[in-house]
């Protein structure tokens, strides 16, 4: 996706102006530390010239202020140290919530057009690196002109050749950066694509294993691998040398005016040895490092702007930037434990090119019934599901929860009114008790056992070595296909929501089994509002509407059992 780059700089503005009590914190922190840095120019440089010149008289102050400005500089480095590595965890923080939140929106759709492996990097590892932008880029990028400044203008205050001097050198420093920051900028871009383009690889060779091993590409494939990660390495040198060259010109333009102000101050001194004359010379040339030391921290910290950048073009891709995000709301139903659905003129297109998935579809179904839907595949009834899990929008249409517009709730209060269970049922690694508990991390050892009995989990508990406390493995490993549906039934128990859609929740199961899943379904439905996709016969033990699609039209309605 072509990503506008206006919007993203925008989104980083807006990301440093939420940041603005601890920025400024740290800048104003940063300024006294120059300050400070003067001051101790300021006792050093009068120290050496007393003792240079045999002038002992202001020997003991001018000591005792360069060590009390060195202490000061010190914690207040310190200070500036530890706001930093705050403002760059509660800006973590903010945008970990909210790329978690705009994927909640995006939901499952979202893994449609973006790889996993993708979204697990945006959480995890790019706002990771977020934390150089606010903590160290921000205050150095403001910083930086202020302090070289003060710096430049205090030593042609004092020493009117040397301070020409450390402005003209100061003055050429932009203008490399400029030519090295894009340098760097583009370097970045390109290793992040490596590094996902990798990490994307790993994942779905990892995931596809199996067929790797058995299609006898094993080979084929490591090679394939650590090509990637070759190009990744030759990548990740490329942005070093770039950022190594660029500090490197930062160090040639003060050894210039280090190497300049000692020649003109040699021949000043080399006429009159006055302790004034000393005390100039050395001021000039003890504040030299510490005119280029702001503008260095801001080239070390030009990464972190190059990742910033990167970071807020991938997680425009996520999700637009400029998209609005629900806030977290309570219930605005007037009755959210019984839940009608209604759907009006409901239409869907996946794709503007191809015919609508869905087409004016129409029904009423009360709180308390269940509607089944019917139709070959491709029909749509995925479509719907998704459209009433709030996954997707209407293209036009709407669909009310009792009288309240779905577009109105936010994904928080939907996903409150609403369990799912769907073809195959996410195992996460862990215990039994664990999966289960996931839908309910808080339920009481008695709801637990309510809801195990309710899903026949009883039933095999005794085959399997440690009970609920049997560890499973990643994706349902260790667990039949109709285990692991009761797991998410039990689940379903729990969380005990108002709406029950299930999307073809025995497609995978041998006969006896999905009749055992579909009674222990059928309990769970009791009372609740049901939407149930399958292509079983054994559905007709249902009670409730039918609503036949074909090819996204409603081929028949019925509000009876057919
Ligand atoms: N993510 C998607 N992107 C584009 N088209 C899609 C997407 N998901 C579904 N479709 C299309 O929408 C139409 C309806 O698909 P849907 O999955 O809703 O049918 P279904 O009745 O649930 O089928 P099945 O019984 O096989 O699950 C199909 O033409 C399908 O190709």
């Amino acid at each position: 996706m072509m990503v506008d780059k206006k919007i993203t700089k925008e989104w980083i503005k807006a990301q440093g102006k939420a940041n603005l009590v601890p920025t400024s914190a740290i800048i104003s922190l940063g300024f006294i530390s120059t300050i400070l840095g003067l001051v101790q120019a300021w006792g050093l440089a009068e120290t050496l010239s007393a003792v240079l010149s045999n002038h002992p008289s202001h020997l003991l102050s001018s000591i005792f202020i360069f060590i009390s400005a060195s202490v000061c500089r010190v914690v207040f480095n310190i200070f500036q140290e530890n706001i930093s590595f705050k403002a760059g965890k509660i800006a973590r923080r903010r945008l970990r919530s909210e790329v978690i939140s705009r994927i909640i929106q995006e939901g499952p759709s979202l893994l449609r057009r973006q790889h996993s492996s993708l979204i697990t990097t945006m959480i995890v590892d790019r706002i990771e690196m977020l934390d150089g932008y606010f903590g160290r880029w921000v205050p150095a990028s403001a910083l930086w002109l202020i302090s070289q400044w003060t710096v430049v203008l205090a030593v042609f205050y004092i020493n009117h050749k040397a301070g020409i001097i450390l402005a003209l050198c100061c003055a050429s420093l932009p203008v490399f950066q400029a030519v090295f920051g894009i340098a760097i900028a583009v370097a970045s871009r390109r290793q992040f694509l490596a590094m996902t383009r990798l990490q994307t690889r790993f994942l779905d060779r990892v995931k596809g294993i199996a067929t790797i091993v058995l299609s006898g590409s094993t080979e084929k494939e490591a090679s394939a691998l650590s090509e990637s990660a070759e190009d990744l390495r030759l990548r990740t040198m490329k942005v070093l040398k770039i950022a190594f060259v660029a500090s490197a010109t930062t160090d040639v333009a003060m050894v210039i005016a280090l190497v300049l102000i000692v020649i003109t101050q040699a021949h000043t001194l080399h006429n009159s040895i006055s302790e004034n004359t000393l005390f100039q010379a050395l001021f000039a040339i003890l504040l030299v490092p510490e005119a280029f030391s702001s503008f260095r921290a801001l080239s070390a910290a030009y990464q972190d702007r190059a990742h910033a950048s990167a970071a807020a073009e991938a997680m425009h891709d996520l999700s637009p930037l400029t998209s609005h995000i629900p806030e977290r709301s309570s219930s605005s139903l007037l009755d959210p434990k019984k839940i009608s659905i209604t759907a009006q003129n409901l239409t869907f297109s996946w794709d503007n090119k191809r015919s609508p998935a869905l087409f004016e579809i129409n029904f009423y179904l009360p709180a308390g019934q269940t509607l089944i839907l019917e139709g070959p595949s491709g029909a749509g009834k995925s479509t719907l599901i998704e459209l009433l899990l709030g996954f997707i929008s209407p293209t036009e249409g709407k669909i009310f929860f009792n009288d309240q517009d779905m577009a109105s709730l936010s994904p928080q209060e939907i996903s409150s009114y609403i369990s799912w269970i769907g073809q195959k049922p996410i195992i996460f690694a862990g215990t039994i008790r664990e999966n289960i508990l996931f839908a309910k991390p808080d339920a009481s050892e008695e709801e637990l056992q309510a809801a195990i009995s309710a899903a026949a989990i009883n039933d095999y508990l005794p085959n399997l070595s440690n009970g609920l406390e049997t560890r499973i493995g990643e994706g349902g490993f260790g667990v039949s296909g109709g285990q692991a549906q009761r797991i998410a039934i039990a689940r379903t128990y729990l969380k005990n929501t108002p709406i029950l859609l299930l999307d073809e929740p025995t497609s995978h199961l041998d006969p006896a089994t999905e009749q055992d899943i579909l009674e222990s379904l059928k309990k769970l439905s009791k009372g609740k509002t049901v939407v149930l996709s399958s292509h079983s016969s054994l559905v007709k033990t249902f009670q409730g509407q039918h609503l036949v699609l074909n090819k996204g039209h409603i081929s028949s309605y019925s509000e009876e059992t057919l």
